[in-house]
């Protein structure tokens, strides 16, 4: 049984991530941490999630805490913690604000933690895994992101309404940053296990129009509610399942890479990896070319802007 820690608890995604968590059978314990000052909150948090408990039958033992040093022992810890974009930001446009509480927070949690799995889901969230990684101290495969998984399931959803079969027919991935150079593979995307390309009907599919809206998907949300919730929330949950399940599951999330796809690497970002209780490990795949030259174009901007980030931070420090 499994003790997961949610920082940033008493935001949007922390609670319905903490929600969707208590869900998987093998947590038994999940403590929320938030900011000084939000004890009250946080408190109310855990008795309405109690309730959500009592009503659904779930054993978790629930609890809260103001302070990061309760979070040690934990098997996952979940970064939620940071500001999230406002309308007519870009997620880079949080980089360096998020980037000193990511620091702040995984050099901590390396502390307090160290075997844990550090799952970060603050944004820009490739550049943040990286700063959790450096910061955090731990091995590579201990730390990761959310990526581009749920890029991979929003353009998922897309393809399988397209074709109109059940979404569990479709495989497909996006690789690259979680924003805008994110890179689709369609040379990895099977309907049936069909390579899409195989299927007559590929001519037809609107590929920039869906791309296009993977890619605004979060702005637009934001701007028509105010937040990013319950596709985050089950995707976090899709992960802690995998990782607690021992599931070895191929998901695309963001993780260190030193030159698996084609030599390239030295950066976190969006990629397949595969996933067990051990962590998460980047898979090497071979790519069509115009897949490759957008991949590198992704990375050369996330390396870009992380290095700006990690030399801002040192001065800081
Ligand atoms: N990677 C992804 O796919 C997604 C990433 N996000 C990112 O997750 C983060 C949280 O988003 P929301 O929950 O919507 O935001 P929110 O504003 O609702 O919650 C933010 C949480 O971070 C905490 N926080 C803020 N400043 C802090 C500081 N200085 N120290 C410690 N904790 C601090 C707040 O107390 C709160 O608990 C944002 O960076 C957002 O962009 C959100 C959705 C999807
Ligand atoms: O768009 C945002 O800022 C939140 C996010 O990363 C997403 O939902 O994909």
């Amino acid at each position: 049984m499994a003790k997961v820690t949610i920082l940033g608890a008493t935001g949007n995604v922390g609670l319905f991530a903490a929600h969707t968590i208590s869900e998987i059978p093998y947590v038994s314990d999940m403590l929320l941490v938030g900011r000084p000052g939000r004890e009250d909150f946080l408190a109310g948090c855990c008795r309405d999630l109690s309730d959500s408990f009592a009503a659904r039958g779930t054993d978790v033992r629930l609890s809260y805490s103001t302070s990061l040093a309760d979070a040690r022992d934990s098997d996952i810890i979940v970064c939620t913690a940071g500001v999230p974009r406002k309308p007519g930001q870009d997620r880079n446009d949080l980089a360096f604000e998020n980037a000193k509480i990511v620091a702040e927070t995984a050099r901590t949690i390396g502390q307090v933690s160290p075997d844990a799995i550090l799952f970060v889901i603050t944004n820009p969230v490739d550049v943040m895994t990286a700063v959790a990684l450096k910061y955090s101290g731990l091995e590579p495969r201990q730390v990761f992101g959310l990526g581009t998984h749920l890029d991979s399931m929003r353009l998922k959803s897309l393809i399988a309404h397209y074709f109109r079969v059940h979404v569990s027919e479709v495989h497909t991935r996006i690789i690259g940053e979680h924003g805008k150079s994110m890179v689709p593979l369609w040379s990895a995307t099977t309907i049936g296990g069909i390579r899409i390309q195989n299927l007559p009907t590929f001519s037809g599919l609107p590929t920039q129009e869906m791309i296009e809206t993977v890619r605004t998907s979060g702005e637009a949300i934001i701007r028509d509610k105010g937040a990013t919730v319950y596709g985050p929330g089950e995707a976090i949950a899709t992960l802690v399942r995998t990782i607690l399940g021992n599931e070895n599951r191929i998901l695309t999330v963001s993780s260190y890479i030193k030159s698996e796809i084609h030599g390239i690497g030295d950066v976190c970002i969006g990629v397949p990896a595969r996933i067990n209780r051990e962590g998460v490990f980047p898979v090497a795949i071979r790519l069509e070319d115009d897949e490759i030259a957008g991949f590198s174009r992704s990375v050369a901007k996330i390396q870009k802007i992380t290095a700006k980030v990690m030399e801002r931070l040192e001065k800081t420090q």
